[in-house]
């Protein structure tokens, strides 16, 4: 593979916004290719999957590679040596040697938070949280993200679109047990795609595409997502509700919810409401008021460090704390948005015991008599997608 001066200036860039400047590295990435629209898909390629790479692998390659903080083409020379692409004789990599960084590897391999580039802190925190399954996970935690498609079925059937993304030469699979699921064969930019800008469909991992069927929301019925955010869950539940009855999308954060309204225009959704909570009034107004309520709280986003490598750098032991206040807190005030008989559904995207059935279990304890667990799910970052947790409970 031939290395090119602007792809990997592009790389370095990036890393300085990522790690240099505090910025998500999505976010980054995506400006870093817009900015430079001439390059073709084998370099965009090789930008975003090499800078995400870089990202995942920090720790260790910074061990391996003796990298100091900001020394970029170091960590950029280890990971192409780990790739096994000679390196150009450019100065940039002066100081990379790569019989050095084999034999450092070698060592590397045999410490875990090394080997699986973890702070210490998270890693401490994933053993004493979920014991011996924690090296599996962790594994699985660092292998990247697949892409998954889900069908907007207000719009189109799962064959009529597969076909449909043949002809824009998009391949995709269907997976096993996710009816609305398709599975990119091959990783590439979905969003420019006629058959995306036509609300087709959306990109929604398998995992969090269990979350609206397990609320068993039907048309008709008046729902709640009360942490809607952009809304991946929000228009799922649209779907599933075959546009009749009504959605109220909430959030702390209105610039989430324009952006979920302007999807849902996209998506052909018309039974969707939003309102920002701004108050605990707006919460208060919608006592006893909905048959199904969603609370897709706020978390460590743990399970999902395949797509966001870059927050095992940026969380911290307090966020976590705060966070899972904050969820306890949501819980108790949010349930009474539920009428009597009604059901709720508790759901993260975290696979931390403390932010998921020990929440749950609290809540409980304080409210013995007014809410019951019917049945709750583990899904595990091993079992191929995001992890994710859900409880199903219900209102007496
Ligand atoms: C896990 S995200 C939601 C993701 C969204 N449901 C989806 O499927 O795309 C949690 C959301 O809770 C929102 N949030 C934070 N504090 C909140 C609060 N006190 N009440 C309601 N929502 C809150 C955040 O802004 C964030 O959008």
């Amino acid at each position: 593979m031939k290395l090119y001066n602007n792809t990997t200036n592009a790389v370095v860039q990036a890393l300085d916004q990522i790690f240099g400047e505090q910025r998500y590295a999505d976010k980054v990435i995506e400006k870093v290719l817009k900015q430079n629209s001439k390059w073709g898909a084998r370099d965009r390629r090789f930008i975003a999957e090499t800078t995400y790479d870089i990202v995942r692998w920090y720790r260790m390659l910074r061990e391996i590679s003796q990298a100091g903080e900001h020394e970029y083409w170091k960590l950029l020379g280890a990971i192409l040596v780990l790739q096994d692409i000679p390196l150009p004789a450019w100065e940039e990599f002066n100081g990379v040697y790569p019989n050095e960084i084999a034999k450092r590897k070698r060592n590397a391999d045999k410490v875990r938070k090394i080997r699986e580039s973890i702070p210490d802190w998270l890693d401490a925190l994933g053993e004493k949280e979920i014991g011996k399954l924690w090296d599996k996970e962790l594994t699985a935690l660092n292998e990247e993200a697949q892409v998954v498609l889900r069908v907007n079925t207000l719009k189109t059937s799962k064959k009529e679109l597969r076909e449909r993304l043949e002809e824009e030469d998009i391949e995709t699979y269907s997976i096993d047990g996710f009816p609305d699921a398709l599975l990119l064969k091959e990783r590439q930019n979905v969003f420019t795609a006629p058959s995306f800008k036509g609300g087709l469909f959306e990109v929604q991992d398998a995992a969090s595409q269990m979350i609206a069927p397990f609320l068993k929301v039907e048309p008709g019925q008046r729902v709640i997502d009360a942490c809607a955010g952009a809304g991946g869950k929000t228009l799922h539940i649209a779907a599933l509700m075959k546009n009749k009855g009504r959605i109220i999308g909430m959030d702390t954060e209105k610039w989430k919810l324009d952006e979920l309204q302007k999807r849902a225009r996209r998506g052909g959704v018309t039974n969707l409401e939003t309102r920002v909570i701004d108050s605990s009034k707006v919460v208060k107004r919608l006592a006893n008021s909905a048959d199904r309520l969603l609370l897709d709280v706020p978390c460590s986003g743990l399970g999902v460090l395949k797509r966001n490598p870059d927050a095992k750098w940026k969380l911290s032991e307090e966020f976590i704390t705060n966070v899972k206040e904050l969820q306890q807190h949501i819980l108790q005030d949010y349930c009474e948005m539920v009428k009597p008989g009604g059901l709720i559904v508790y759901s993260t995207c975290s696979i931390l015991p403390s932010e998921n059935q020990h929440q749950v279990k609290t809540f409980l304890e304080k409210n013995p008599d007014k809410y019951e667990l019917l049945e709750d799910n583990h899904v595990w970052p091993s079992d191929g997608f995001d992890g994710f947790y859900m409880a199903l409970l219900k209102r007496k």
